[in-house]
């Protein structure tokens, strides 16, 4: 199954073998160790630095020297705790999932978790340095053995030209970070889903998603129009589709939004006393704001403070 899968446990010597040509464009990358993060050199990059100063809510393992990062992954990797939060969650909902899509995996920081707890996790990504870096790094956590990676650009074509092997993995769950668009995406006073979403708008990225599983969830900015939200819902999956939505907080600061279509997401409670076992974090519903009445009235909105 999925022939172009390739097994994070020897991602570069199966890239050598079955892509020269990207092993090549790999190759001084992994002689001279560039992305490995030296705990004692800090970044010189001047707009990386207050990542750099909270590098250990991104990879708890960071100070060990084992992990590897773009400067790109700096402000895209997803904290730890949210991503660790995000697998109980669907672990939960889902006990028996064995198969997560990690579409934009990055720096593997949802990867990594996911393959912590189910046996199969593919991630995907357009960038061959970042899925160097997620197969690096789930070494640092032991967790290479559950994890195959696809290079490829995520688009229409390449679900028409992978269906099949797409088909047969029997995928539980898709969880998809896409890129927001750099930092700058803070200036918008509300981030438009269908414009500003790369490598397309939620609407047609989700009618991408449902073609493979029927369990989705999205983490978008923390300014995104819910009613957007909305309405993709309507468009995707009908009327009668909800979206849960949780406020996802670190430390009081609002990090982003995590959207979530699928019944066992939606029939499962996430307040109270049932909410998975979150640590140090918890879940209240949330009033629906002013703005969120009739346009929004298939989005249940929570709040989950880490
Ligand atoms: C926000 S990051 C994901 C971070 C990841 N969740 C983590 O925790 O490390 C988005 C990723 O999407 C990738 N990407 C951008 N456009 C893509 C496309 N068309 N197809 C696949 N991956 C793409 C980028 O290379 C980047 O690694």
């Amino acid at each position: 199954m999925g022939k172009k899968l390739i097994h994070a446990s020897h991602f570069t010597t199966s890239l050598a073998k079955r892509s020269p040509k990207r092993y090549n464009r790999l190759k001084a990358i992994i002689d001279n160790d560039t992305f490995k993060i030296n705990p004692k050199n800090p970044l010189k990059e001047k707009r990386l630095w207050k990542y750099w100063k909270n590098r250990k809510t991104l990879f708890s393992q960071i100070n060990n020297g084992k992990i590897y990062m773009t400067s790109e992954l700096w402000f895209s990797v997803t904290p730890e705790i949210i991503a660790q939060f995000l697998t109980q969650f669907i672990k939960s909902c889902l006990p028996n999932a064995k198969c997560v899509m990690d579409v934009f995996c990055g720096g593997g920081g949802n990867s990594i978790q996911f393959a912590k707890e189910f046996s199969r996790v593919i991630g995907v990504d357009n960038n061959l340095d970042h899925l160097y870096c997620t197969a690096m790094n789930s070494h640092a956590y032991k967790v290479e053995d559950n994890l195959w990676l696809r290079y490829g650009s995520w688009s229409t074509k390449f679900i028409r030209e992978n269906e099949s092997w797409l088909h047969k993995e029997h995928i539980d769950c898709v969880f998809a970070s896409p890129p927001w668009g750099g930092p700058e995406y803070l200036h918008a006073d509300t981030y438009d889903l269908e414009t500003m979403l790369i490598p397309m708008g939620i609407t047609p990225l989700l009618r991408t998603f449902k073609q493979i599983s029927s369990n989705i969830i999205l983490f978008l900015p923390r300014n995104s129009s819910l009613t957007q939200v909305s309405q993709a819902t309507r468009e995707v999956f009908g009327i009668q589709e909800k979206c849960k939505v949780l406020y996802v907080k670190q430390n009081g600061y609002m990090k982003g939004i995590l959207c979530i279509w699928g019944q066992p997401f939606i029939n499962y409670q996430t307040e109270g006393e049932n909410v998975v076992d979150l640590s140090d974090i918890e879940g209240d519903e949330l009033e629906k704001t002013p703005n969120t009445k009739e346009s929004t009235s298939n989005i249940d909105l929570y709040d989950i403070n880490g």
